[in-house]
């Protein structure tokens, strides 16, 4: 499995969400990458031009991968796993109504965010139906999140 060399990770949003203010999303994000430097010794940085290790972008159907997003529902989001150009980038499915709180109708960035982030810090799915890793979107609250035991071992597996 691969993952970044450096414990310095660059970021940056190259594209944003009409469905959010920009200081949402930039939280939202923000929170998604703590959870995982909070459990291993990984250090995020943002750029704003530029290359960045991590590219978030909000994207929808055909957008230039191989992996064309499905409009509402389906597939949320993807990630590549750490490497050159794509690697590391993160995509989010613009035709999903995303929400910077919890809501019914639509999906939690921060909570799609975070299992996004794990792919690209180099995790796959997990069996454990409790892992953030799971592959079924399941909302959690920023505010009193803990990582689970699965994907706490598996990121320190590759950065601890
Ligand atoms: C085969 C993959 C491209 C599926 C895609 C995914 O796992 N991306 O990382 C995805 O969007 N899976 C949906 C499955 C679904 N529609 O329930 C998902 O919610 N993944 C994001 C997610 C968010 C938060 C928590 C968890 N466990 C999973
Ligand atoms: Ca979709
Ligand atoms: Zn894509
Ligand atoms: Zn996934």
């Amino acid at each position: 499995r691969s993952k970044w060399k450096s414990n310095t990770i660059t970021y940056r949003i190259a594209r944003y969400t009409p469905d959010l203010s920009r200081g949402e999303v930039e939280n939202s994000l923000r929170l998604a990458l703590n959870i995982w430097s909070d459990a291993a010794p990984l250090k995020f940085v943002q750029v704003n031009h530029g290359n960045a290790d991590i590219t978030f972008s909000f994207l929808s159907k055909a957008h230039g991968d191989f992996f064309p997003f499905d409009g509402p529902g389906g597939v949320l989001a993807h990630a590549f796993e750490p490497g050159e150009g794509t690697g590391g980038d993160v995509h989010f499915d613009e035709d999903e109504t995303w929400k910077a709180r919890h809501s019914r109708s639509g999906y939690n960035l921060f909570t799609v965010a975070a299992h996004e982030v794990g792919h690209s810090l180099g995790l796959s799915h997990s069996r454990d139906p409790t892992a953030l890793m799971y592959p079924k979107y399941k909302f959690i609250n920023a505010a009193t999140y803990k990582l689970p035991r699965d994907d706490t071992l598996g990121i320190q597996a590759l950065y601890g």
